[in-house]
């Protein structure tokens, strides 16, 4: 594997998850891989999960961790070519990117959807400069279209909680928010699902339905009971609309999910990526219910991440 920024860059999820499942079993099995090697870990964005479970994984195979929190601790980034510096950005994207080429063996980089121009964020107009100036893989850790480590430990999640032959049926719900929230993790939960060979249905409000370009076949429904019936699997996110895009159309129904919207389910486990607000995207009752598989989740953030850079170091020796 060399850079790490969808699911295409992966040959063989079901293999994928079977390493994965196997360092969650031993994560310090390897504890010399990564000696003498540098993960930079570059946050563009705030980060719990992502930050430190990035830096249990590399810390697991023996890699030296930088974590650069840029937002608050680097110097404010123009990412426009061309433009005259003569306003409040320092030092260029590209520049700083060449910086870490010479610190780094890995450069691994969380880069938000800037919800303004639908363009910048749907060709990804920040990782695209990793992806151009970076000598070394790079691994994306959240970027404007997608979460492919959250997706990756989704998978994984999934996995351990289902034994049965027949496919779980797994619906992605829209649920209520206060502000226009991206599409990465509802994306990419969306491409991974489709990979994982699940039965997926999306569930959200009129108005809400993602990009074409990820729902592909997928059913859309916008009936939110007609969609959780016999469910297995539910995963709880917000997104804003990406038609009108970054807009939040009126939603009149109720959308956020109860222990009574569960009834009809499959005695469905319910995930969700964190963090979350709480009594406005998902209840007390549900995520401190039996049904709540989402701090399982959060752990398997860490064997996601581990065994992503473990095939990555497999091609730097
Ligand atoms: N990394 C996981 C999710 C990140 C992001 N959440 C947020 O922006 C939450 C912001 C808030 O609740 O104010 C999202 O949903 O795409
Ligand atoms: N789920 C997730 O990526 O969490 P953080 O934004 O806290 O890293």
């Amino acid at each position: 594997m060399k850079n790490f920024t969808s699911v295409e860059d992966i040959n063989d999820l079901q293999s994928m998850i079977k390493k994965a499942l196997e360092i969650k079993a031993n994560p310090l099995a390897e504890p010399n891989k990564g000696n003498g090697k540098t993960i930079g870990l570059v946050f563009l964005n705030s980060s719990l999960r992502t930050r430190l479970s990035s830096q249990i994984a590399a810390q697991n195979l023996g890699l030296n961790v930088l974590m650069l929190n840029a937002a608050q601790e680097a110097w404010n980034l123009e990412y426009n070519d061309g433009v005259v510096m003569d306003g409040g950005t320092v030092e260029h994207i590209k520049d700083a990117i060449e910086v870490l080429n010479q610190y780094c063996d890995i450069i691994a980089v969380r880069c938000f959807a800037g919800m303004k121009s639908k363009e910048d964020d749907t060709t990804e107009s920040i990782l695209s400069q990793f992806e151009k100036h970076a000598k070394v893989p790079v691994v994306s850790l959240e970027s404007a279209t997608r979460h492919p480590l959250q997706s990756f430990a989704d998978c994984i999640t999934i996995t351990e909680n289902w034994k049965q032959e027949k496919k779980p049926k797994v619906v992605l719900t829209w649920a209520p928010h206060v502000k226009p929230i991206a599409h990465a993790v509802a994306n990419s939960f969306t491409e991974w699902m489709q990979a994982l060979d699940v039965d997926l249905v999306i569930a959200n409000p009129e108005g809400y339905d993602l990009d074409p370009n990820f729902v592909k076949d997928t059913p859309i429904v916008h009936n939110q009971d007609e969609a959780l019936k016999d469910a297995d699997f539910i995963y709880v996110k917000n997104w804003s609309s990406f038609e009108d895009y970054a807009t939040m159309p009126e939603v009149k129904e109720d959308w956020l999910l109860s222990l009574e919207k569960l009834k009809p389910t499959n005695d469905a486990k319910v995930m969700h990526c964190l963090p979350v607000r709480r009594n406005l995207e998902l209840s007390d009752e549900v995520m401190d219910s039996e049904h709540s598989i989402i701090y399982q989740q959060a752990k398997n953030r860490i064997f996601s991440a581990q065994t992503v850079f473990s095939e990555i170091l497999n091609e730097l020796k």
